[in-house]
């Protein structure tokens, strides 16, 4: 049984602009207070897991601790077939310190001609979201949104490596893609339907 998120504050445990706008956008329906880990003045965790949750768990946990509130953290990613998965976990360490995500797309398809010009242009995104609390208690969600990557990058809506991805079903990028359609079918989203199922259900 899940715990239940009472009204109040909550913390968004991300360093990542974007993401923190996202996840504020799916919770503005349910009357949080929300503020998040850079307001805060939190520092950014080093992500030190192997899967997507165990980093999620990782960076709610201590922005919980830290902050003595409730905290959501998400670790997500793209995961490209013809790359065995990659970037992945790495996503944001492929665009390096300086988080260069037009670097970062490069390589992707750079890598993707090296294999040939048949490879599978599969990918998908995935979304880990960790809800902690203070006493150490967390919960943990995922979603997915598969999709195919396009070549050259299109749209400056989104962030990250939205440019080239297009979600199966649609003709243009998430990186072309109004935010309230990418919250309809997004990772992050499939992912936000399962926690608040879970953690603002209603008893009966
Ligand atoms: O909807 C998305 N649209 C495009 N790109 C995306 C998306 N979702 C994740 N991504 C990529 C970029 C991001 O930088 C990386 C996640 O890495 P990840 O460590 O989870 O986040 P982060 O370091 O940027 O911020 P933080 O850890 O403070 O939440 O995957
Ligand atoms: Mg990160």
């Amino acid at each position: 049984m899940s715990r239940t998120l009472e009204p109040g504050r909550l913390v968004i445990a991300s360093h990542n602009a974007g993401k923190v706008r996202e996840i504020a956008d799916l919770l503005a329906p349910f009357g949080m207070d929300v503020v998040s880990a850079g307001e805060l003045g939190l520092p950014e965790p080093e992500e030190t897991e192997d899967s997507f949750a165990g980093n999620a768990e990782l960076k709610a946990l201590a922005a919980a601790a830290a902050a003595g509130l409730p905290a959501l953290a998400d670790d997500s990613g793209l995961s490209v077939y013809a790359l065995g998965g990659d970037p992945g976990i790495y996503s944001a360490r492929w665009a390096g310190p300086d988080r260069n995500f037009g670097a970062a797309m490069a390589l992707v398809e750079e890598k993707l001609q090296t294999i040939g010009a048949e490879v599978s242009r599969d990918a998908h995104f995935v979304c880990a979201l960790s809800l902690a609390w203070p006493d150490r208690h967390v919960e943990t969600f995922e979603g997915r949104v598969d999709g195919t990557l396009v070549w050259p990058p299109r749209g400056d809506k989104g962030f990250g490596y939205d440019p080239i991805f297009r979600p199966a079903g649609h003709d243009i990028t998430f990186g072309e893609m109004e935010p309230a359609r990418k919250h309809a079918i997004s990772h992050r989203a499939d992912a936000f339907a399962k926690l608040i199922r879970a953690v603002f259900r209603s008893d009966d």
